[in-house]
Formats: C-alpha cells, structure tokens, sequence
C-alpha cells in the first residue's frame, strides 16, 4: 500500500498548474483517492525564466522539461504533467510518456484588437506571436501584415494587446480553455487552413520506464484516440528532425479503428508549403506519421529544408 503521496512534477505556469490540477483530479476519481494522497511540486524551467528571447534563440525545446526530467530520474518526483506540444520528440533515457489525458480543443484561437478575424485585419496590421509556424501560416495567408515575436505567458501577452503593443495575437484555445477563459477568441482557426502544432491542446504524462507501480496508476486514465492521434503526430514531427525552429503543423483525428492525419511544412516567409494527408489504422498511429513525414519530406526536396537552417 502507497502511504507517502505520490509526487507530481509541473512549471509553475498558471497553465502548467491547471494542467497538474486536472491530471490530479483525474487520478483522484479514478481511483477514488484523497488530494492528499497527491502533491503537486512545481518547478521553474529555463524556459519560463528567460522571457526577453524567442524560444528558438535559447535551445528550444527541452527548455520546459529538462527539469523536471532530472527529478524524474532522481526520484523526486513520480510523474510529470507536461504539455505535449513543448516536449521534445526524444525523451531521455529511462522515460517515456506513459499516458494522455483526453484532448482539448486543438485549434488555434485568434484575439484580434482592431478586427475580430485575421483576414479582416487592417493592411499592414501588427501580429505577435512567437512561434514560428503561426509567423509562417500568418505570413502564407496575409503576406502584407507585419509579424513581431511576443513571448510570455498567456496573461502577459493578453495584457500586451490590451495595451495596444500589437493589433492581434493567437493563442492555442486548449490553453485559454483550461485557464478559464474560452470567451477570449474573436476567432477559431480551422485545422484545415491554420493546422496546430503537432500535439497541441493534448496534456500528457511522462515517468520512469521501470516503475510498474506509476503504470498501474497511469493506465485508467490514459486516453486511447489521444494516444494514438499525438503519437501519429510527433512521428511525423520526428521524421522531420522538428524542434521549435521549424514550421511544422499537423493533427490526426481518430475515427473509431482508423486514424487520418494532415501534416503540413512552411517556410518560414511562408511564401512555400507542402501539405500531406495519410490515413491508416491507430494501431499503426506512429508509423503513419513517419510515413507522412518521409513522404512530405521527399516531396519538398532537400532545397526546401535550407530555409530552417
Ligand atoms: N508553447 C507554449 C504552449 N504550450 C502549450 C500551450 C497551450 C496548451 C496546449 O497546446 O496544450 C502553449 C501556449 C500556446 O501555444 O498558446
């Protein structure tokens, strides 16, 4: 019997936090378990403190997990509730991810100050966002509107644009919802035009390799359909050698045995791009993404990839 409550590691993000409430909460009805058989341990990550460079310019990711993973493997902590979308596709060894939680929304949301839908924004209109596939997609479809890197956490940058620094920003909805705050967007991109990240809005849990015991905990949680799609997704991710420095979208949707993926790649002016549709079974869910990834990248050709480096 587990006397001592189990650890779990989380940033100190009001999101990261949430995130750790929900995975707890979970845990706690599927096991019918007390919260004090639970404690939350949040850390801060080089990520969160360095806010004045983008992400790229510091190492990308593994910012927001490198330290949590070292107290994985010490022991300090027994899970970590991590975002899906900031993990980096190789996990050091002695980890992986065990479980996910049941997906939020995967959309990107637009917040727009002057015009409530981005093709409705004035020309020449000033967009911030940090990550560089949402620069690249903006660009693909408003080449005339100026796009600045903006980091923060989400509260930081709403206030940025309330304060008029920039006329519009976008923000994964998975994230406003957790935080509260749904009624936010003045617009949801469609995956088909705006694709997410690769496992955007998905929450997952990552632990030791060897401790049977976290399994056990983990395995009445674990959501199957968001097993599967994200692992389709960071397949394809990993073909593609994909960190924070690439334009890389993509999501797969689980229709009961199968599972259908789009991925797409930009530059970054997002002048060019190669889309990619692959469907299969979720048994095969990382394969298909690989696939995916191998094809998109012959189909660009090597030329493509030198607007990455
Ligand atoms: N890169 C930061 C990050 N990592 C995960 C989310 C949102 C939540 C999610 O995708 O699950 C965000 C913020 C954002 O993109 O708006």
């Amino acid at each position: 019997m587990q006397t001592k409550p189990f650890r779990i590691g989380t940033r100190s993000s009001p999101l990261a936090l949430a995130q750790a409430q929900e995975a707890r909460d979970r845990l706690m009805a599927a096991h019918g378990l007390p919260a004090e058989m639970f404690e939350i341990v949040p850390l801060s990550t080089k990520g969160d403190r360095v806010q004045d460079r983008a992400l790229a310019e510091i190492g990308g990711k593994g910012l927001f997990t490198e330290e949590l993973e070292a107290q994985l493997l010490s022991g300090g902590l027994d899970i970590a509730v991590h975002s899906s979308k900031d993990m980096p596709t190789a996990l050091p060894e002695g980890l992986y991810i065990s479980a996910y939680l049941p997906r939020e929304d995967m959309r990107d949301a637009f917040i727009g100050r002057t015009a409530p839908k981005l093709i409705e924004l004035p020309h020449g209109a000033v967009v911030g966002s940090a990550s560089l596939r949402r620069q690249a997609l903006i660009r693909r479809l408003r080449p005339d509107l100026k796009v600045i890197t903006y980091r923060g956490a989400v509260e930081t940058r709403l206030r940025k644009l309330d304060e008029g620094q920039v006329d519009a920003t976008l923000l994964a909805f998975a994230g406003l919802r957790r935080l509260g705050m749904p009624g936010v967007p003045t617009e949801l991109l469609d995956p088909s035009e705006f694709p997410p990240a690769p496992a955007q809005g998905a929450i997952c849990i990552e632990s030791r390799i060897d401790d049977a015991r976290i399994d056990t905990l983990l395995e009445p949680i674990n959501d199957r359909q968001t097993f599967d799609a994200v692992s389709c997704e960071r397949g394809f991710l990993a073909t593609l050698d994909g960190s924070c420095r690439t334009p890389i979208a993509g999501y797969a949707i689980c229709d009961g045995d199968m599972l259908r993926f789009s991925g797409m790649i930009l530059t970054p002016d997002g002048s060019r791009f190669h889309t990619i549709e692959h469907e299969g079974r979720c048994t095969d869910a990382k394969a298909i993404g690989e696939q995916a990834g191998a094809q998109i990248r012959a189909a660009a050709g090597a030329e493509f990839f030198e607007s990455w480096t």
